[in-house]
């Protein structure tokens, strides 16, 4: 049997103004600090250990397997660090405020935009200055795979690629992995493993900065997955995410 740990970065900025962030490379705040902080002390208490890491190239991210990886004295240990797992890109939602627009669309309607698996938020125009295609960061991934928009089922497309020729060959190669990426780069891969429809993945949300492990067989099925600490907490943080899209 194989484990791996995924955890959602801890709090950013705009989770705190609760602003749609997509591939907008935000801070943690002082509280996503302290969340990736208290997720490496629990693997350290709960005797986890790594042998590799993967992250984003989103700093928000980088820096929550900074954090964890501090407390449990293991910052030395190798990152790879995958555009592939970067949260789902929001269009031309990103930096917009989620109950303002709910206020002015509808819950409905910003439920679609977050949760439905095969429609895309409005796209972002290439030449808007928030589009990430000018990023030094994507200069080697080509131009049509820097998304202006993506649904979860275009975030499941990209992330998948990472799992099959990185990620699952490591874990079969008996590397401990941890995983540090985004709700919905979390999300897609969940409804991978899990084999979740696409209308039960609507009400899956992943709360920040908590370490979630996942069982595997050695097909690398899952054979369990659950939050590690406090199993309400973490379920209620989670219902607090799925609240942040209603007016
Ligand atoms: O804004 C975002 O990029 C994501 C994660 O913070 O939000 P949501 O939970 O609405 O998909």
């Amino acid at each position: 049997m194989y484990k791996i740990v995924l955890i959602r970065h801890g709090e950013s900025t705009w989770n705190l103004e609760n602003r749609f962030t997509g591939w907008t490379d935000v801070d943690l705040t002082p509280t996503g600090v302290s969340q990736a902080m208290s997720a490496g002390k629990l693997l350290k208490a709960e005797g986890w250990d790594f042998d590799l890491c993967y992250t984003s190239v989103l700093k928000r991210a980088i820096h929550t397997l900074w954090y964890t990886l501090d407390e449990m004295d293991r910052t030395w240990l190798p990152v790879v660090k995958d555009y592939r797992l970067n949260e789902r890109h929001y269009g031309s939602l990103q930096g917009l405020n989620k109950a303002d627009m709910a206020k002015q669309f509808g819950d409905e309607q910003v439920l679609i935009w977050r949760r439905s698996y095969d429609t895309p938020p409005p796209a972002l125009e290439a030449t808007d200055p928030r589009c990430e295609r000018s990023d030094r960061r994507y200069a080697n991934v080509d131009t049509q795979s820097v998304p202006l928009t993506e649904c979860l089922k275009d975030t499941v497309a990209r992330v998948l690629p990472a799992w099959n020729d990185s990620i699952a060959p490591s874990i079969k190669a008996g590397k401990r992995v941890l995983i540090a990426a985004h709700g919905n780069s979390i999300r897609a891969l969940i409804k991978y493993l899990d084999g979740i429809s696409d209308s039960d993945i609507v009400s899956l949300n992943i709360p920040n900065g908590i370490p979630l492990v996942y069982e595997l067989d050695e097909n690398l099925k899952p054979i369990r997955h659950y939050y590690l600490g406090d199993a309400e907490a973490a379920a209620a943080a989670a219902a607090a995410v799925a609240s942040q899209g209603k007016a």
